[in-house]
């Protein structure tokens, strides 16, 4: 049934199939990015909102774990099917809270349902074995069984789909979930428990909590019922969490911090290399962890390239995200501005050059010009650090192997990306680059249908594709004998 935002808008967590307060009563605030208006607030839950969820979705594991992978798929369409039916006042919601435009939040809600859907029939192709024995009087099995309760956190940038990508495996595996939202992205996560709720998931299976990071962060690493953190975010928490799981030796699953590099080559089709740049760069203002970070370009290329990324750089709408023909948004608060400035004056002091863009948007707030800047060097912070905003640093250089040197030169492997038009370099770059995901002459390329996930300090899993519901499995090896065989 079709509904309005506020129907999804809920200012509760959802525990155990109750839209509830924090014990204290205290509350977070919820700021419009756009306009830094207040939106509305959530609770401010902590470690024993938390504890009493977890325990809920352990209880519900029980008869969960029980259920058909038929019958779980078929709940799971369901909530594909009320997402899709909701894609627009999901979207308005998304674009409330995050301010991207409303054209790639419903992009986003229906990646989220994509990953439903996809997971869906996933959880109903989770084979085992039947080993030929090497004992004539023995059987042997292995079976996958669903680890249990899972602890969810994700990031503000993308909080609806990096929410699917979680529990969509874990729920279609047998698992129960506690999710916790970013602070300040929490409806669209909240909007789960609404549609889970609704579409009639028993309660304790899926459980949203807001509030404090570290408090609910620790109840989630520290106690034992939590079987599997799955996390999305920055490489910093992420390692924290890393940190704080070991003590009950639970598994992880990390989508963490990049530094894309993005190559092109002399023989590469200038056309559609730039248009693929504009797309892996300033895709949600610049804010996700595949976007480009730094561009490297071919001496022989590299003017033209310049010119052409800059004038399409400027031409981009930049706007409130309802507004129709946006196409970027605010950055998400006052910090990443500061930050994307910082990065700026770093590279100009370093004799970087800003060729389009360089500044805050006319319209104010945390609205940011698109941004380009040529005579990038490798001595500049962007080189090693995530911009996470809409600025494209280009470097030059000269030879193939001097590319691929300069684009793993990081502590991250998340994305990269090269155009080429010569196969032979195609395989050989693509071998040399210490990636997880590899775009070839493309700079878009997530899907529900590929293993998404990094190297390196990007990260530790794979979500998406078939691999992306193993690590919600545990292996069980059965030997059976006394069969009289
Ligand atoms: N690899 C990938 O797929 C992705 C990686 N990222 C990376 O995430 C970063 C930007 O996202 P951002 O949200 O700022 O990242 P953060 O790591 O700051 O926050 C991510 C989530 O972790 C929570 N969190 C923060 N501290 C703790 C803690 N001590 N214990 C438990 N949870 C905690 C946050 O809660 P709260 O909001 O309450 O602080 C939020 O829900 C970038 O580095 C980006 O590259 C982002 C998206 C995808
Ligand atoms: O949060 C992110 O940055 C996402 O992982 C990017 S994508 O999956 O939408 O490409």
């Amino acid at each position: 049934m079709l509904q309005k935002i506020s129907h999804f808008m809920r200012q509760a967590n959802f525990i155990d199939g109750d839209w509830v307060g924090a014990d204290s009563g205290a509350t977070i605030d919820v700021v419009n990015p756009a306009t830094g208006s207040a939106i509305g607030t959530v609770p401010r839950c902590g470690e024993a909102e938390t504890r009493r969820a977890i325990e809920a979705a352990k209880r519900a594991f029980h008869s969960w774990k029980k259920t058909s992978a038929d019958h779980r798929a078929k709940l799971l369409r369901k909530l594909h099917d009320a997402i899709m039916d909701n894609q627009k006042a999901l979207a308005e919601l998304l674009v409330l809270e995050q301010g991207k435009s409303f054209a790639e939040a419903k992009g986003e809600v229906g990646m989220s349902a994509a990953y439903v859907l996809w997971y869906a029939e996933e959880g109903r192709r989770v084979y085992g074995d039947l080993v030929p024995s090497p004992w004539a009087d023995r059987r042997i099995l292995v079976t996958r069984e669903p680890v249990g309760v899972v602890g969810a956190v994700t990031p503000w940038n993308f909080p609806s789909s990096m929410l699917a990508r979680k529990l969509g495996p874990a729920l279609a595996a047998g698992c129960t979930a506690v999710a916790k939202p970013a602070s300040q992205t929490p409806y669209s996560g909240l909007a789960w428990g609404v549609l889970c709720e609704e579409v009639g998931f028993p309660n304790g299976v899926v459980n949203i909590v807001t509030g404090s990071a570290s408090e609910i962060g620790d109840e989630l690493c520290t106690n034992p019922l939590v079987r599997k953190i799955t996390f999305t975010g920055s490489t910093e928490v992420g390692k924290t969490l890393i940190r704080k799981t070991a003590g009950t030796v639970k598994k992880v699953s990390m989508e963490l911090g990049g530094n894309a590099p993005f190559l092109v080559f002399d023989d590469a089709d200038i056309d559609r290399a730039v248009e693929g740049a504009v797309a892996a760069k300033y895709r949600n203002s610049g804010q996700t962890c595949v976007c480009t970070n730094r561009f490297f370009v071919q001496a022989g290329i590299y003017d033209r390239f310049v010119e052409r990324l800059a004038a399409e750089a400027e031409k981009l709408r930049v706007g409130p995200g309802m507004d129709e023909g946006t196409q970027q948004g605010p950055l998400i608060d006052d910090n990443a501005v500061a930050k994307v400035e910082e990065l700026i004056g770093d590279a100009t002091k370093k004799g970087g050059k800003v060729v389009a863009g360089g500044a805050r948007h006319a319209l104010g707030g945390t609205f940011f010009q698109p941004t380009v800047i040529s005579d990038a060097t490798p001595d500049m912070r962007f080189m090693q650090e995530e911009i996470f905003g809409p600025v494209a640093p280009v470097f030059r250089f000269e030879t193939e192997e001097e590319a691929v040197s300069l684009a793993n030169d990081t502590v991250y492997g998340l994305a990269c990306y090269f155009y080429t038009g010569d196969l032979g370099r195609a395989f050989r770059v693509m071998e040399g680059l210490r990636y997880g995901l590899v775009g070839v002459n493309e700079g878009i390329i997530t899907t529900v249908e590929a293993p998404f996930g990094g190297l390196k300090e990007s990260g530790l899993g794979k979500e998406g594709g078939h691999q992306g519901i193993d690590d919600y499995l545990d292996t069980k090896y059965v030997c059976i004998g006394g069969l009289g065989l």
